[in-house]
This record gives structure tokens, sequence and C-alpha cells, in this order.
């Protein structure tokens, strides 16, 4: 294996290697990496990815931006031109975002579900699990000596919190190569996260292959490891009392021992997680039906790519455009109408996230459901549960039915509605009861601050060309009625936070998502595409797949994921992000388009063994 170093991406020698081993840091500064294959499929770890650059797409290596980062001294968060203090992130939530539930008619919860999937692939937990389990005291007199320690200040005047007397929100500074301690600490933070950058299933195969060889594989017939209980496959469950599952209740058994934590986190990446899961196992199954000669590393890896590219057409071809718009997307090189193969691989381009990118789908959380509502096969709703309890509670879907309910649930109730308000649950609660209280939009705002980005005219005026030089520009994509807002809260266009503007901007036109955030996104979205030599799409790669089976992965939808392995999941509608309607009518899974395996029929399986020939 070859040493390199995880912030640079260049080569190391073995005593820098035993300098990070003192220092106990070489598993976040260290990639270790075997010689790199040309001919070689995705590694489950990212490495050689690009034959250039090993270590880049590998976990723990350096994210890209957009706009070169802005600080006050020592790397605090800016302050505004004038040199005062910016508004408190938590008066920006309260004034900027109105609070309640509203059901909006056009997305299912399983679309919101999907988003939070796909996030989930490319960030790391730690952040969180920062302030929930490590520093749970930064709004007690301790946090005032710890620096890692930011809570958020709740004013006095706070509409809610003027009631219940709570001034303070838990919070700490995201992890960075200089608080790990792979770079000097007076240099610029650059964030760091365990995820591979690229999209590639890490949720369910890991980050290591250590990691999925111990936990996911059987080894036998390509499978990953599962149980059946009470005739429902589950992922391994862990056996042992101290588990994630920190909210499990005592008749609540259940917590995932899969290669990453990820799948025990939100319900939405559970959810997600068993059903992706399930879906290796049911390709496994399906390909060695048609490959009887295939042995199981063969079906496993056939398997993993499989999977890995359902899951990008599913993410590129059904979720994004009903939210960033088909004819955007098309426009924008993120996806072809063409039906055919597509290559737009470049060497030089590596493959990196870009900090900005995870941080705008936090616009989602104003399109988070609070209420998580479960209904019978035959549609009738049964009862409702706070999505934000679920967290950490991954006993909950196994007890009583549920993961049958929420999965029927998925695809009948409505998401929140795209309208400046946020559901109460995730701006009052968070993170249910692992905080007192906690309020996720407040955080994000504070975390807009800590990663240290540009305003939002200068991100406005990168994306669309124009410079805003007054409130008065904002006009043109703002609402007056918001735009009044921000004039209160800032004294500057010019000290407008990227997310505030995120907030409140109207949605870009043939879509319905906020502009700035569309073009944050789609810039992500297409680095994937140019920057991920294994992309799906492409002839040239590794193991590519013919154009029939192409054709096949085309024509999958997450109607047909669920047919195959939702619980319960005999008639769905076939576009199932969209609410049922009357173009939409919920059918039976057999008129859903499924996938014809024998479009992976290896002919050598067929071939007559060799003493055939010689009698
Ligand atoms: C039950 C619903 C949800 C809950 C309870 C929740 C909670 C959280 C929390 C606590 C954080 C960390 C906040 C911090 O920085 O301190 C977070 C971050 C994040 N959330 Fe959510 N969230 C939910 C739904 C969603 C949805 C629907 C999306 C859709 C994309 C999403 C995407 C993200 C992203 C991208 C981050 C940033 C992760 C990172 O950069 O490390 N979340 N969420």
């Amino acid at each position: 294996a070859l040493f390199y170093d995880s912030y640079q991406g260049v080569p190391i020698d073995v005593s820098e290697v035993k300098r990070r081993d003192k220092s106990n840091t070489t598993f976040w500064c260290v990639n270790e990496i075997q010689p790199c294959d040309p001919l070689e499929g995705r590694r489950v770890d990212g490495s050689c990815n690009n034959l250039k650059y090993p270590s880049r797409g590998a976990s723990h290596t350096p994210f890209t931006r957009i706009l070169p980062p802005i600080y006050d001294k020592d790397f605090e968060p800016k302050k505004a031109a004038s040199g005062n203090e910016l508004p408190l992130p938590r008066s920006l939530r309260t004034r900027l975002i109105s609070v309640g539930k509203v059901p909006g008619q056009r997305y299912t919860q399983l679309a919101i579900h999907a988003f939070t999937f796909l996030s989930a692939d490319v960030v790391s937990l730690h952040d969180t699990v920062n302030y929930i389990l490590w520093r749970p005291y930064c709004c007690t007199p301790k946090g005032k000596t710890d620096s890692v320690c930011v809570p958020n200040k709740i004013p006095e005047d706070d509409p809610v919190h003027r009631f219940s007397g709570i001034r303070c929100l838990n919070m700490t500074r995201p992890e960075s190569f200089q608080s790990i301690g792979c770079l000097p600490k007076d240099t610029t933070p650059e964030r760091i996260v365990s995820s591979t950058p690229l999209l590639d299933l890490s949720t369910i195969y890991g980050n290591f292959m250590k990691n999925l060889q111990e936990k996911g594989r059987t080894f036998q017939g390509g499978l990953l490891r599962y149980e059946v209980e009470e005739g429902r496959i589950w992922p391994p469950s862990t056996k042992t009392k101290a588990n994630i599952c920190l909210l499990n209740q005592p008749n609540e058994k259940r917590c995932h021992d899969m290669p990453e934590d990820g799948g025990n986190t939100l319900a939405a990446i559970n959810l997600m997680a068993v059903w992706f899961w399930r879906n290796h196992n049911f390709i496994a199954g399906e390909l060695a039906k048609v490959n009887p000669c295939w042995d199981d590393q063969k079906l496993f890896d056939t398997a993993r790519d499989i999977n890995i590219a359902l899951f990008l057409q599913i993410n590129y071809y059904e979720l994004l455009p009903i939210f960033l718009g088909y004819d955007n997307l098309v426009q924008d090189g993120v996806i072809t109408p063409s039906g055919g193969f597509r290559d737009i691989y470049n060497e030089n381009v590596q493959p990196q996230l870009s900090l900005e990118y995870p941080f705008a789908l936090r616009w989602l959380h104003t399109v988070q459901e609070g209420s998580l509502k479960m209904y019978d096969q035959e549609g009738n709703y049964l009862k409702q549960f706070p999505i934000v309890n679920l967290t950490l509670r991954t006993g909950y879907l196994a007890v009583d039915n549920n993961i049958d309910y929420i999965t029927q649930g998925s695809f009948r109730q409505g998401s929140a509605n795209i309208d400046y308000i946020a559901d109460p649950d995730i701006t009052e609660q968070g993170l249910g009861p692992h905080q007192r209280v906690s309020d996720v939009m407040t955080n994000d705002m504070a975390k807009n601050r800590y990663f240290g980005f540009q305003p939002y005219v200068k991100y406005r005026e990168a994306c669309f060309g124009k410079p805003v030089r007054s409130f008065n520009d904002l006009y043109y994509f703002i609402d007056p009625e918001r735009v009044e807002v921000l004039r209160e809260m800032y004294e500057k266009v010019e000290d407008i936070d990227l997310l505030a503007g995120i907030w409140v901007e109207r949605p870009i036109s043939g879509g319905f998502v906020p502009s700035t955030f569309y073009c944050l996104v789609i810039d992500q979205l297409r680095r994937n595409v140019v920057s991920d030599r294994h992309w799906y799409e492409r002839p040239n790669r590794p193991n590519a797949f013919t154009i029939y089976q192409l054709a096949e992965i085309r024509n999958y939808t997450i109607a047909r994921l669920l047919c195959d392995v939702g619980d319960t999941v005999t008639r769905i509608q076939p576009r199932a992000f969209l609410k049922a309607g009357i173009y939409n009518q919920i059918d039976s899974c057999f008129n859903i388009p499924s996938i014809q395996y024998l479009a992976w029929k290896d002919l050598t399986c067929d071939q007559p063994p060799y003493w055939f020939h010689s009698q």
C-alpha cells in the first residue's frame, strides 16, 4: 500500500506515517491506498477513482469551494461591513422563516426522504454527535471554557422562548483538518468529513473495505448479511446494548449493524437504507438466476454496481427534475435527454464536493413535514408520529408493523409546502429528546458563518453574473415583504448571509427551488458526473454497462424500488415522489416497469462443460 497525506493528496513516506501514529492522527490525516488498477471497478473507499490523484475521492479529503472563504480575525465568523456584529442566527431564523404546518400538494414524504438520503451519502455525523454526545454542555458554565463550544444565543424577545426562559441553543464548531490535527491551527479552517465525496451508496456499503467485509458481506451468492424477523428482511442488527440507537424504548430492540452508522440516524435515512440494503440482495438474487456460473465476488460487485446506478438514476432523472426543473437540468448539462450513453468525464477535475453543496441542501429543512403519517395497504390513515423523535431509534420501525405503515405513508402523505414556512418540530425541537431544545435552522444559519461563506450577494453575482448593489436590486428575485425584513435585519445588502438569501428567494424559473440553491446544487451535480470515472452512464468505464443494460437502468423508478423491496407495497403511483392524482393514479406493481435482468445474461455460463467437446 501507499500512504498519502489526506489533505494535500501527495504520497508520504513511512517516517511521516509514524509521526502521525505518534500524534494519534493517522486515521484522519493519512489515506492508505492499494496501488490502482485502471481496470478495477469502483472502490468502497473511493480511492483510485482518479488515476492521476489516487487519494482524491477517498474519505477525509478536502472540500473545494465555489467562492473563497471570508473570516474575521482568528477565523471567527465575519462581522457586518460596519464592523458591528451581524444579527443573531436565531433572530434571523425567527424573522425570515415563519413556523407552521401547511401540507404540500405536490411532493410526497418519499421525495424528502430521498433528498435526505442523497445528502447523507456525502456528509458525516460527527459535527452533530459532537454537541449531542461529546459536548452536551455548551450552554452551561463549562461551555464557556471550551473553545469548541459555540452555542447560539436566544434573544429576550424570542417569539417562543420569551415564554420558556431558555436563552441558549447548544452547538459546536464544525470539525476541520485543523481541529483534528492534520493542519496547523493558524491556517484557514478546512472542513473534514468521513464520507467519500462521490455518490456511491456510502450509507449501505460504507467508506472502508474492512467495514464492508466484516459487517456487510456473507461471501455467498453475492449477498449482504441480513436477518429475517416476523417475515421482514432487515440489515444485520447489533448484538450488544451499547449501540447508537439511544432512543430505542424497552420493547424496541433493533439497531442496524451496518458498515456505517448513518442508517440508524434520521428516520428518512433509515428507511431508504433498509430499502437499498434489501435491493442489493434482490439484485444479486436475480443475477444469480440469470447467471448460475457467477461466483460470489462477481455477483456482489455487479449487484453493487447496479444498486449504485439505480440510486443515481432515481436521483438524477426522477427526484431532482421535479424540484429543479427537467428542462433546466438538461440545459445545464446535469442530465441527458438522449436515453443513450453519456460521457463527460474529465480526469483533470478531481472528485471533490463543494462546501456549498451540502450546505445549500439544508434549505430542504423548510420542506420537512414534522408528523410522519402512517397508512395501511388500502390507504386508510392509521396514526402519526413526530419524525424528529425517530432519530437514533431504529427499533420503532420493527415493532407494531410500523415499517409497513410508514412505507405506505411515505408515498401517500405530502411533504411540507415550499412556502417560507417551516415545521415547528424542525425549528423548536429538531433533535427530539436528544436535546432539551434545538432549532435545526438556527444551527444552519450559524454554520453558514463558521464555514466562512462569502455574503449572499457575492454568490448571487457568481451564479447569475449581475452585481447586487442595493436592497432595491433584490426585488428582481425576492418578494417585497421579504426584502423588507432583510432591510430591517441587516445594515447593508452586502451583509446578508448566504443562507438568509436562499431562504427568502423566489423559485428559479421552470423549477420550485430558490435560484441560488439551484445554482449551488447543480454545480455539484455536474461535477459528480464530470469527475466520477465510474459514473454509470459512461461507456468507457471498467465493467461498463452495455447499451441494453443501461436502457434497463433508465427504466427504473422509486415506485419500482418500493414494489420490489418495500414492506406490503403491491400498489403505488408510478411517479411516487409526486402525490397520487388523476394523471398519477395508484396502480398495481405489475404495471410499474421492472428491470429485465436477462440484459446481464453471461453467455459463457451456458457453454457446455469442457469434457462435453472431448467426447
Ligand atoms: C426529521 C427531519 C430532519 C432532522 C431532524 C434534521 C436534523 C439535522 C441536524 C440536527 C443537522 C445538523 C445541524 C447542525 O449543523 O448543527 C442537519 C444537517 C443537515 N441536514 Fe437535516 N434534518 C432533517 C431533514 C433533512 C432533510 C429533509 C434534508 C434534505 C436534504 C436534510 C439535509 C441536511 C444536510 C445536507 C445537513 C448538513 C449536513 C452536513 O453538512 O454535515 N435534512 N439536519
